[in-house]
């Protein structure tokens, strides 16, 4: 992936930019191949003869992305990346001869609208390419001589080493007069000085500070930066099992996975990021407390009617591609949690506020006090009958539990007696109602006996202590019922009625829960070895998708995914904080001895 914090493009291993959707993550793509077949849209930048990709990495601290080819005649260097958007958005390629003399090709296939709208391609004075379809323009600029052939654009040239060869694709809307386009070389080096600058806030100092830094680059790649909202992915439709129809779009911004970020965010020195995001927050769900929606649009839009692209085959025969997420209208009562607990964080972090939120808090609990007792469509957004989720309501005592410890840590004024009184009525139900008698452990809804990954995290949100023996309960049954190869299911899908034909991969953001369970309940060992089996999985890139397939052995699920890296950099903090204090017990026993 590279991006520029406003949309994100996707490169293959064999050069080919396969999902691009400009100008906005959101927006309409412009190279879908990633979802059906190259003349859906990409476009290839690669050597003529067959090679072999020798090296492929991200400049340190960057977001360009550099990949070698090597084949009989030598070896070249692509270096792709997006500067931070300016008057309008650019993709920049440039090949770097390193050996020999190497035959190249670039082919250029134009398919706005999903890979459906062939662009008008013309030349304009000055030399530039320019492809119009309706609102959308792309222009192509590069000293390569290109051709039209077959519908697509084709561009030969060798490589010498030493030689650059800069490609620069620009987005601009139609209807407005053809932008400035960047000079590709200083568009290069303001890049890497834009990324540096920004990765060196990082302060990490833990064996896992590398791991942990790539995953925060991503994060604020997922950042929409004139708002401040976090997509959950730039993608949609990638499947959460190959071949079949779990696929969604992933191109907007939910409350959960955003308020998660914003923790990791602070936890991690960037308050900037976090105060644009909680700005955000309090925009879109500014209003009538009933009408809060568990997510929405980059710039706080509502309206993110699903539908299918039939055109499209999807990815690995993966159907249907979806657009638009038909979960943003359902009741998901995590959410005032959430919402709740960041506010009171953000206010903990003493992150500056530019409006205050109190009011806006209170309106949303003293709403969650006639609805908590609903059932809902819980964290993993079934699509079947809404239920008494345990964790829904666990999260719905965090709200009223950190609406108090605001008010109370902050001097708020608030109806405390009823909150408290709402707060505790909603412990009794859960520890009444969300633990099975018979089976000792938590369950994933209101008298039924199942499992759930969700439930990991009652420590962490503070429901109940480590100590507690109905947590230990639940870590063990997890243990038993829903790890395959040592990785978390989030539920046993042919078990739980979800509305949806049984079968996904493991969820790594569970999975890190995991370890996160363990390292509370002192566990330590378990804790590392499965935090590093899940650092294994990461690409070449250090990227993580949403779920692992153990059968097939590869990533699954929309990716990037914002709620695995926000995972990875909570538990790399947990577990180094849990390596200090053992080293200063050590320390201190030691001084004493
Ligand atoms: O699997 C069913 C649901 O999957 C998606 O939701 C998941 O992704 C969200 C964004 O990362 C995350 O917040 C949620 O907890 C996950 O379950 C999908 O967006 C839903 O429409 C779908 O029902």
């Amino acid at each position: 992936m590279i991006g520029d914090c406003e949309a994100a493009a996707f490169i293959a291993r064999n050069g080919s930019i396969d999902w691009l959707c400009l100008p906005r993550f959101d927006s309409d793509s412009c190279f879908a191949a990633l979802l059906g077949e190259p003349k859906d849209g990409r476009w290839q930048i690669a050597p003529r003869a067959p090679s072999e990709v020798t090296d492929r990495r991200y400049r340190e601290g960057t977001l360009i992305l550099e990949t070698t080819f090597t084949n009989a005649e030598g070896s070249v260097r692509l270096i792709d990346f997006m500067p931070p958007k300016g008057q309008a958005s650019d993709v920049i390629r440039i090949v770097v001869g390193i050996e020999g003399r190497v035959r190249m090709r670039s082919e250029l296939v134009i398919r706005f609208d999903y890979g459906r709208a062939i662009p008008w391609v013309s030349r304009l004075e000055n030399g530039v390419l320019r492809a119009t379809a309706g609102p959308n323009m792309l222009l192509l600029r590069t000293p390569v001589s290109v051709r039209g052939k077959d519908m697509k654009t084709i561009g030969d040239f060798t490589v010498a080493a030493g030689d650059r060869v800069p490609f620069v694709l620009t987005h601009a809307p139609s209807y407005l007069p053809v932008p400035a386009l960047p000079d590709p070389f200083s568009a290069l080096a303001n890049t890497e000085q834009f990324w540096r600058k920004w990765s060196s806030t990082y302060q990490g100092t833990s064996k896992w500070s590398e791991a942990a830094l790539r995953s925060l680059i991503t994060l604020k790649a997922l950042t929409f930066s004139p708002t401040g909202g976090i997509v959950a992915a730039p993608t949609t439709s990638l499947p959460e099992k190959i071949g079949a129809s779990r696929n969604w779009d992933y191109r907007f911004c939910w409350l959960r996975d955003a308020t998660l970020t914003l923790l990791a965010l602070m936890g991690s020195g960037y308050f900037q990021e976090a105060s644009a995001w909680r700005d955000w927050l309090v925009r879109a769900v500014a209003g009538n407390p009933n009408q809060l929606q568990i997510m929405y649009g980059v710039a706080g839009e509502r309206r993110l009617w699903e539908w299918e692209v039939p055109w499209l085959r999807g990815f690995g025969d993966s159907k249907p591609v979806r657009v638009g997420n038909a979960a943003h209208d359902q009741l998901q009562l995590d959410v005032f949690g959430e919402l709740m607990d960041a506010l009171y964080q953000a206010r903990r972090g003493g992150l500056p506020a530019s409006e205050p939120t109190w009011d806006m808090e209170c309106a949303l609990l003293q709403y969650l006090a006639s609805i908590w007792q609903q059932p809902d469509s819980g964290i993993w957004e079934i699509r079947g009958e809404p239920r008494h989720f345990t964790y829904s309501k666990m999260m719905a005592w965090v709200a009223f539990d950190r609406g108090i410890k605001s008010s109370q840590e902050f001097d708020l004024p608030c109806p405390v007696e009823d909150w408290r009184r709402i707060r505790d009525d909603i412990h009794r139900d859960v520890c009444a109602n969300g633990c099975d008698p018979d089976l000792g452990h938590f369950v994933q809804a209101y008298g039924g006996k199942e499992l759930d990954a969700s439930l990991l995290l009652m420590c962490s949100i503070g429901f109940l202590p480590p100590t507690d023996r109905r947590v230990r309960a639940t870590v063990e049954a997890i243990e038993r019922d829903l790890l395959v190869d040592g990785f978390v299911r989030r539920y046993d899908t042919g078990r739980t009625d979800d509305g949806l034909p049984p079968g996904e991969g493991m969820f790594l953001a569970c999975s890190f829960w995991l370890a996160d369970a363990y390292q509370m309940l002192g566990r330590i060992a378990d804790a590392e070895a499965l935090f590093e089996r899940l650092l294994a999985l990461r690409n070449d890139l250090g990227l993580l998708s949403e779920e692992y397939d153990p059968d097939h052995r590869c990533l699954v699920g929309n990716f990037p995914q914002a709620f695995s890296h926000i995972s990875l950099i909570n538990t790399a903090h947990n577990l180094s904080q849990a390596e200090k204090s053992l080293n200063q017990r050590s320390e201190k026993k030691a001084a004493s001895d």
